[in-house]
C-alpha cells in the first residue's frame, strides 16, 4: 500500500498500467505464498484466497462460525481461511480442538488481539494480554475469585440473595409478556460486581444500568459485519460507525470504573479486602514498596481486568439463562419434568448447590441448554506462540487460531442428535447424569474460561430458583412452535430479541 502511495497518481493515468500493476501484485502474492509453504512444509488446506480479499466473499460475516463449520466438511478438521489478508487456522471437531488446546496447550495458548480488542485494551487486562502480564493477572484473578468464594458457600449465598431480587423483578410483570434481557443481565452482573467491588448495585441505579447496557451493546456489535471488516482492514475502515460506538462506550465505562475505584481507595484498609479491587490495590502498594517498576499491578491492568471480568462474567451467563428460559417455554414437556423433579426432591424450600447431585434430570437439562446455546461459537481467538507441526501440518508462529467450539458442541461423531434439544445426551439408561467429553462450552487448556465454576453455580441456582417460582410460556397468541431459536448476531450469541411470560406458581 505504501509503495502505491509513493508511486503516485501519475502511474494510474493509463488503464494498461493499472492492469499491469494488478497482475504484478497477483504474481508477487502467489510467489510469496508458494515460497513460504515450500520453506516450511505442508500448511493446512483451505479454499483458494483472492489477493487482499482472501476468502471474504465466501464468509457469512454475521455468522462466520456457520461458514467455518461448512468449510470443515470439505477441508477437514485443521484448515486455513483468509479473513481478508489475515490468515486464520481453524480447528474443528472435538478430537482436534481438545488435542490442540490440551496436548499442545503451550503452543496454542496465546491470545490473538484483533484490532478492535487492541483499541480497547492495549495489551492490558486479563483476557487480551499475553506473556508475563497475562500469567500474573490470571494467577491473581483465580486466587482472588477463589478467596471470594467462587465454587464455594460464600458465592452460593450471594447468588441466592440475587435470585430473590430477580424473582421479585419477574413478579412485577404479573404474568404479562416481557423481554428477559435486562433483569437477567442485572442479576448476573451483580454477582461479578459483588466479587469485584465488594457490593451489589440496585437494579434502578442509573450508573449500573449504563455499565451493563454499554457492555451488552459493545459485545453484541463487536460481532457485527462492520467490526469484522474493521478487524480485516483496520487502516481502511477505522471510521465505521460501530467502532465509534464501541470506543465511546469504552471511554464512558472507563470513566465510571475509575470513579468506583477511587471511592474504594478512599476507604481502603490494608488488612482486609472487600473485593478483588481492594486486593489489587493492596498488592499494588506492596509491590511498589518492594520491586518498583516491573510490577503488573498497575492502574491500567486494574481498570481493564475489572472491565474484562464484568463483560465476560455478565453477558455469557445471562445469555445462557435466557436461552434456558426460552427453551423451557418452547418445550413445555421438558419444563414439566424439571418442575416435577424439583418439587419431588427439593419441595418448596430454597434450592442449594448440594441438591444438584439429586437432580440428574435438571442437571442434564442445564448442560443441554449450554450445549445447544453455544454462546461463544469460536471461543476467543488464540494465536500460536511458536512454529508448530500439528496433525502433520506446519503452522507458523503468530498465526491466528480459531478453536471452533460450535463444531465441538455439535460434533456429529460425539452427539446422538447434535442439532436438537435433547437432555438425554447427558443421561444414561437409568436416568443418571453422565458427563460428556465433548461438552466444552468453556473451551479447554491454558485459556479455559476463568469463571467456569462460578458460571456453573450461577446457572444452576438461577435456573432452578426461577423454575421453582414460575412457569415460562410464550406470550398469548404465540405458539410454542413459533418461538424462534435463531441466535442474535454478536461476539457471544444470545437468543434473538423475544418476550416470555413468567406465570407465578405460588
Ligand atoms: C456460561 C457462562 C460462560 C461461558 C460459556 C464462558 C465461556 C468462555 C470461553 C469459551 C472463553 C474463551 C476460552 C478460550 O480462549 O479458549 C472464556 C474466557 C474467559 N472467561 Fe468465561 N465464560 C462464562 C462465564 C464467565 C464468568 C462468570 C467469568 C467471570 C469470572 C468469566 C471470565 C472469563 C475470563 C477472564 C476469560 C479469559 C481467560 C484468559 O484469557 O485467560 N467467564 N469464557
Amino acid at each position: 500500500m505504501e509503495a502505491l502511495k509513493i508511486l503516485g497518481p501519475s502511474l494510474f493515468s493509463s488503464p494498461t498500467t493499472v492492469v499491469g500493476v494488478v497482475v504484478l501484485l497477483i504474481i508477487i502474492y502467489f510467489i510469496s505464498v508458494g515460497a513460504s509453504s515450500r520453506e516450511t512444509g505442508k500448511e493446512p488446506p483451505g479454499p483458494r484466497p483472492l489477493p487482499l480479499l482472501g476468502n471474504l466473499l465466501q464468509l457469512d460475516l454475521q455468522r462466520p462460525y456457520k461458514t467455518l463449520c461448512q468449510l470443515s466438511r470439505e477441508y477437514g478438521s485443521v484448515f486455513t481461511v483468509y479473513f481478508g489478508p489475515k490468515k486464520v487456522v481453524v480447528l474443528a471437531g472435538y478430537k482436534t480442538v481438545k488435542e490442540a488446546l490440551v496436548n499442545y496447550a503451550d503452543e496454542f495458548g496465546d491470545r490473538e488481539i484483533s484490532p478492535i480488542f487492541d483499541d480497547l485494551n492495549k495489551g492490558h487486562g486479563i483476557i487480551f494480554s499475553n506473556g508475563e502480564t497475562w500469567k500474573e493477572l490470571r494467577r491473581f484473578a483465580l486466587t482472588t475469585l477463589r478467596d471470594f468464594g467462587m465454587g464455594k458457600r460464600v458465592a452460593e449465598e450471594k447468588i441466592l440473595e440475587e435470585c430473590g431480587h430477580l424473582i421479585q423483578m419477574f413478579e412485577n410483570y404479573k404474568g404479562k409478556p416481557f423481554n428477559t434481557s435486562r433483569p437477567i443481565n442485572y442479576a448476573t452482573s451483580n454477582i461479578i460486581s459483588s466479587i469485584v467491588y465488594g457490593s451489589r448495585f440496585e437494579y434502578d441505579d442509573p450508573q449500573f444500568r449504563n455499565l451493563v447496557g454499554r457492555a451488552n451493546e459493545s459485545i453484541s456489535i463487536s460481532g457485527s459485519s462492520q467490526i469484522q471488516l474493521y478487524n480485516m482492514f483496520p487502516r481502511l475502515v477505522g471510521w465505521v460507525k460501530n467502532r465509534q460506538v464501541i470506543l465511546k462506550n469504552a471511554e464512558m465505562t472507563i470513566r465510571d470504573v475509575k470513579g468506583l475505584i477511587t471511592k474504594l481507595k478512599e476507604t481502603l484498609n490494608p488488612q482486609t479486602c472487600r473485593g478483588l479491587v481492594d486486593c489489587f490495590l493492596n498488592r499494588k502498594e506492596k509491590e511498589e514498596d518492594s520491586c518498583g517498576k516491573d510490577s503488573q499491578f498497575t492502574e491500567e491492568n486494574l481498570i481493564f481486568t475489572v472491565t474484562n471480568l464484568f463483560s465476560a462474567g455478565t453477558d455469557t451467563t445471562a445469555a445462557t439463562l435466557r436461552w434456558g428460559l426460552l427453551l423451557m417455554a418452547k418445550y413445555p414437556q421438558i419444563q414439566d419434568q424439571v418442575q416435577e423433579e424439583l418439587a419431588r426432591v427439593v419441595g418448596s424450600r430454597e434450592v442449594r448447590v448440594e441438591d444438584r447431585k439429586n437432580l440428574p434430570y435438571t442437571d442434564a437439562v442445564i448442560h443441554e441448554i449450554q450445549r445447544l446455546a453455544n454462546i461463544v461459537p469460536m471461543a476467543i481467538p488464540h494465536k500460536t506462540n511458536r512454529d508448530v507441526i500439528f496433525q502433520g501440518y506446519f503452522i507458523k508462529e503468530g498465526t491466528t487460531v480459531f478453536p471452533l467450539l460450535t463444531s465441538v458442541l455439535y460434533d456429529e461423531s460425539e452427539w446422538e442428535s447434535p442439532h436438537t434439544f435433547n437432555p438425554s445426551h447427558f443421561l444414561d439408561t437409568e436416568g443418571k447424569f453422565i458427563k460428556r467429553d465433548a461438552f466444552l462450552p468453556f473451551s479447554a487448556g491454558r485459556r479455559v474460561c476463568l469463571g467456569e465454576s462460578l458460571a456453573k453455580m450461577e446457572l444452576f441456582l438461577f435456573f432452578t430458583s426461577l423454575l421453582q417460582h414460575f412457569r415460562f410460556t410464550p406470550p398469548p397468541g404465540v405458539t410454542e412452535d413459533e418461538l424462534d431459536l435463531t441466535p442474535a448476531v454478536g461476539f457471544t450469541i444470545p437468543p434473538s430479541p423475544h418476550e416470555l411470560c413468567a406465570i407465578s406458581r405460588q
